[in-house]
């Protein structure tokens, strides 16, 4: 059992104020994306509920209590800093990190046996960290993370560097931990890599909260009135539709955004009427469209 929660979390460093009144719910056994474009404040965000890096202001509650030493063992941790001890052999240091995160030593060396196995790096057991690609020792920093089986895991940039078959097997991973009730939070700039797996998203901009909630309601938030339309000759739709503002093109499609004065279906009817129509439905925009305009609208309010 694990919930996160932050509450009007603040940091500076000197002027610049990475993150301000941050807050957000991480509720047991979602798989919440901390969503944000470069120098949003999520990795400072992840420091703090990590307690590198202390906050300001505000209070971050693990299952209603602060974290401290203690509760943040309950943690399991990939920093988005890499770092390894390259000279020791893979096998061993595995079974070294899950020593340190409180496991007996059979114990620690039967799990990084099986992580070692589980993650397709039987065969470097014995080979030396600094032998293994950047790609191979994410995974060994990964295992590590979550080698003593932690209620909360929180991954820094967890798909940087991966190839997609890496980045499969590490969003399966994550998929069944939550499944096992576990609580995933990561942070990512990629973002069909969250739309994949999240449940909840906090998008962040300037170190603020745009939105934190389930995937559903970002949709409801900034999802627009607009209509995939595919003609059969593949030609424009005529120009001056009534109820459509804009017509984009993409890629074998057109979309229309709808200005509101007209419903959907009533749009189609016109459509239909002076177009051949192949198919036409609701357009359900990606996170990434979402996350753009809602930066954008963020800039537009304090230009
Ligand atoms: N130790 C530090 N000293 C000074 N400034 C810092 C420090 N850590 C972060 N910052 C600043 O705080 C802001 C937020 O940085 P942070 O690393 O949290 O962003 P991020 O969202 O993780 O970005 P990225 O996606 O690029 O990793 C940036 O302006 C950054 O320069």
């Amino acid at each position: 059992m694990a919930q996160l929660q932050l509450d009007k979390v603040s940091k500076a460093f000197g002027a610049v104020q990475a993150v301000r009144e941050l807050s957000f719910l991480v509720p047991q056994g979602s798989i919440y994306g901390l969503l944000g474009p470069n120098g949003a404040g999520k990795t400072t965000t992840i420091r703090m509920i990590m307690r590198i890096v202390l906050p300001d202001a505000g209070t971050i509650l693990l299952d209603g209590e602060a974290v401290d030493d203690l509760k943040r063992e309950r943690i399991g941790y990939l920093p988005e800093e890499r770092g390894l001890y390259r000279k020791m052999q893979v096998l061993e240091h595995l079974a070294f990190l899950g020593e340190v995160r409180g496991l007996s030593r059979d114990e620690a060396r039967k799990r990084a046996r099986n992580w070692l196995e589980r993650l397709g790096l039987a065969d470097k057991a014995s080979a030396k960290v600094e032998a293994l690609s950047k790609g191979m020792q994410q995974k060994v920093q990964f295992a590590a993370a979550v080698i003593h089986d932690p209620p909360l895991v929180i991954l820094d940039e967890p798909f940087t560097g991966l190839d997609p078959i890496a980045t499969r097997q590490f969003k399966d991973e994550i998929l069944q931990m939550a499944k096992g009730g576990v609580t995933v939070l990561f942070s990512t700039h990629v973002l069909p890599q969250a739309e994949e797996l999240c449940t909840h998203y906090c998008l962040i901009n300037r170190g603020r909260a745009l939105f934190a909630g389930t995937a559903e309601e970002v949709r409801k938030r900034y999802a627009k009135p607009q209509l995939k339309l595919a003609t059969a000759d593949g030609a424009p739709p005529p120009e001056n539709l009534p109820g459509v503002n804009q017509v984009e093109k993409r890629n074998g499609f057109y979309l229309l955004h709808l200005d509101g004065t007209l419903q959907a279906p009533q749009v189609v009817r016109e459509v239909a009427n002076r177009c051949q129509v192949a198919a036409v439905e609701h357009y359900q925009p990606t996170l990434e469209e979402i996350f753009l305009r809602a930066v954008e609208e963020d800039h537009v309010s304090v230009a």
